[in-house]
C-alpha cells in the first residue's frame, strides 16, 4: 500500500512512499531472531508497492526505485539532479578516485579512464587472462567438492595487477600480499562510522593507514620506473596509459591521482567478477542439460551461448544487487514523488532485473532468452547505467568470457541435484554461501576413460 494516496496533482509536494519504520540494522537483528522476519528486497516490494522507503546506516532514508521508467530517468538523469552517493568509497580510496569524484571533476576523470577500456585495448589482455585462469584451476582437486571463489578471487587479482598495475616479480607478490587485506579493511571502514582516529596504527583506521603507505610506496615505485620506461608507449598496461594521459587543459594525472585510481580499480572490478565466476559455476552444475549444450556451443567455437548465460547469471545473481544517486535539487521530481535534496534514490537492480513485466518468467534460470533477445540497457543493468555506468564493465564481460571458456573447455564439471547456494554479503559483493562449489575433472583424463 502506498503512503501517498491522499495526494492531489496541484500539491507541489508529495508524500514519500511507506516502508519499514524500524531502521535497518534493528530489522537485521530482528530477522536474525526470527526466520519470517525477511530482509528481502523482493518481499518489500510485495509488501510496499514497486517504489518504497528504507531508513539505511549511513544514508538515513533512502527511496528504493524499481519501476522500469524510473530507472531510466536516473539513468539519463543530469549530474547537476543527480549526483554521487555521500558518503562513498572515496574515503578510503582517496579525494582523486572516480568513486570519489561528481560533476565536472568526475567527467574529465572518466575522460581520462575510458581509452584505457576501449576493445581494442582490452583484446591484448585475453592471452594473459587466459594463461591465469589455467594456472588458478591447476591446483583444485579432482572429483572432490571444493569452493571455487578463492582460486577465482586469485585469478582476477593477478589478472588486475598484471593488467591494470603492469606489475610483474617481487612488486606483484607485494601487491597480491597486500591489496586483498587492504581492501577488505577498507570497504568495512568505508561502511562503518568508526572515528578516523589512528592510534599510532593501532586503531582500524591507524592499520588502514600503515597499509596505505605500503601501497603509496609500492605504487610510487611503478610509477618512477613507467615514467624512465624508454619503451612506455609499447606497453598496454593501465598504469602505463595514465602516465600519459591528459586533462583538457593539458595538465599530467598526479601520481597521488592515478595511486588512487588504480587502487579503485582493483577494489571495483577484483571481488564482483570473481563472485559472478562463482555463481556462474554454482548455476551451471544445477543445469546439467544447459552446461551440455555450452559445452558442445563452445567445442564448435560458437560463443553466443556464453554470451546469453554470462546475461542470465548476471541477472538473476547480481553481485551488486544496488546502487545509489544523491539528489541535488529541491523536490526532484521521479514518478508520483517529490524528492528532498540531500536524499538518496536506491536503484533496486536486483527488483528490476527479475520484474515480469520486462522478463517472462523471471525467477526461471533460462540463457536462451538473451538469444531471442538482446537485453535492453535500461532493463538488464548488472553494471548501473547512465554517466556512472561500471567503466570496467568490457574488461569484466571479456574476463567472465576468458576465464569460463578456458574452465569449460579443460575441465569437466559434476553437475549436482543439491539445493542452489544461498546469497551471502561479504562487503563488496554479494557471494553464494559456500563459494560456489566445484567438482571438476581434467576433460584430458575424463577423455582416455572414455
Ligand atoms: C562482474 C563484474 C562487475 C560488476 C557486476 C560491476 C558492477 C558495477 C556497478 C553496479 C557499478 C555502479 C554503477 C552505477 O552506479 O551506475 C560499478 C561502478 C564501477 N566499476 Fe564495476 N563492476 C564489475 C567489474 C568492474 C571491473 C573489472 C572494473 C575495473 C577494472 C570496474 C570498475 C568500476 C568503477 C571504477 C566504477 C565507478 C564508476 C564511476 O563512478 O564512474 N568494475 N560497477
Amino acid at each position: 500500500m502506498h503512503g501517498d494516496t491522499a495526494h492531489n496533482a496541484s500539491d507541489p509536494v508529495h508524500r514519500l512512499p511507506d516502508g519499514p519504520r524500524a531502521p535497518f540494522l534493528l530489522r537485521m537483528l530482528m530477522a536474525s531472531f526470527d526466520r519470517s522476519k525477511s530482509m528481502s528486497l523482493d518481499e518489500r516490494r510485495a509488501q510496499y508497492g514497486p517504489d518504497f522507503t528504507l531508513k539505511l546506516p549511513l544514508f538515513g532514508k533512502c527511496l528504493v526505485i524499481s519501476e522500469p521508467d524510473e530507472v531510466r530517468q536516473i539513468f539519463k538523469a543530469d549530474p547537476t539532479d543527480l549526483g554521487n552517493m555521500e558518503p562513498n568509497l572515496g574515503r578510503v580510496m582517496g579525494s582523486g578516485s572516480l568513486f570519489a569524484r561528481s560533476g565536472e571533476s568526475h567527467r574529465s576523470q572518466r575522460k581520462l579512464l575510458t581509452p584505457a577500456f576501449h576493445g581494442n585495448r582490452l583484446a591484448e589482455y585475453r592471452t594473459l587472462m587466459a594463461a591465469e585462469a589455467r594456472a588458478g584451476m591447476a591446483n583444485w582437486p579432482v572429483g572432490k567438492a571444493v569452493a571455487s571463489l578463492p582460486a577465482m578471487n586469485a585469478i582476477t587479482l593477478n589478472i588486475i595487477l598484471r593488467t591494470v598495475f603492469g606489475a610483474e616479480g617481487e612488486d606483484l607478490d607485494a601487491l597480491r600480499r597486500l591489496l586483498p587485506r587492504m581492501v577488505k579493511l577498507g570497504s568495512i571502514l568505508a561502511a562503518t562510522p568508526i572515528p578516523e582516529w589512528d592510534l599510532f596504527g593501532y586503531a582500524p583506521w591507524g592499520r588502514f593507514n600503515r597499509m596505505r603507505a605500503e601501497y603509496d610506496a609500492i605504487v610510487g615505485r611503478l610509477i618512477e620506473r613507467a615514467r624512465a620506461d624508454p619503451n612506455i608507449a609499447a606497453r598496454s598496461d593501465i598504469l602505463a596509459m595514465l602516465i600519459g594521459a591528459h586533462y583538457d587543459d593539458g595538465a599530467p594525472m598526479t601520481d597521488d591521482e592515478i595511486a588512487d585510481e588504480l587502487i579503485t580499480l582493483l577494489t571495483a572490478g577484483h571481488e564482483t567478477t570473481a563472485t559472478t565466476l562463482a555463481w556462474a559455476i554454482e548455476r551451471l552444475r544445477r543445469h546439467p542439460e544447459f552446461m551440455a549444450k555450452l559445452v558442445a556451443a563452445l567445442d564448435a567455437g560458437d560463443d553466443a551461448l556464453l554470451g546469453a548465460f554470462i546475461n542470465e547469471v548476471q541477472r538473476t545473481r547480481p553481485v551488486i544487487a544496488m546502487t545509489f544517486r544523491q539528489v541535488l535539487t529541491d523536490g526532484y521530481a521521479i514518478g508520483r514523488w517529490r524528492v528532498p535534496r540531500g536524499m538518496h534514490l536506491m536503484i533496486a537492480i536486483s527488483l528490476v532485473q527479475t520484474d515480469p513485466r520486462l522478463f517472462d518468467e523471471p525467477k526461471q534460470f533460462r540463457p536462451e532468452r538473451f538469444i531471442e533477445k538482446r537485453p535492453d540497457p535500461y532493463e538488464l543493468i548488472p553494471f548501473g547505467g547512465g554517466v556512472r555506468r561500471c567503466i570496467g564493465a568490457a574488461f569484466a564481460q571479456m574476463e567472465l568470457q576468458v576465464v569460463l571458456r578456458t574452465l569449460l573447455t579443460e575441465h569437466v564439471i559434476e553437475p549436482t541435484n543439491q539445493r542452489g547456494e544461498a546469497w551471502l554479503s561479504r562487503g563488496v559483493a554479494f557471494a553464494p554461501a559456500k563459494g560456489g562449489q566445484i567438482v571438476r575433472y581434467p576433460r584430458e583424463a575424463m577423455q582416455h576413460v572414455a
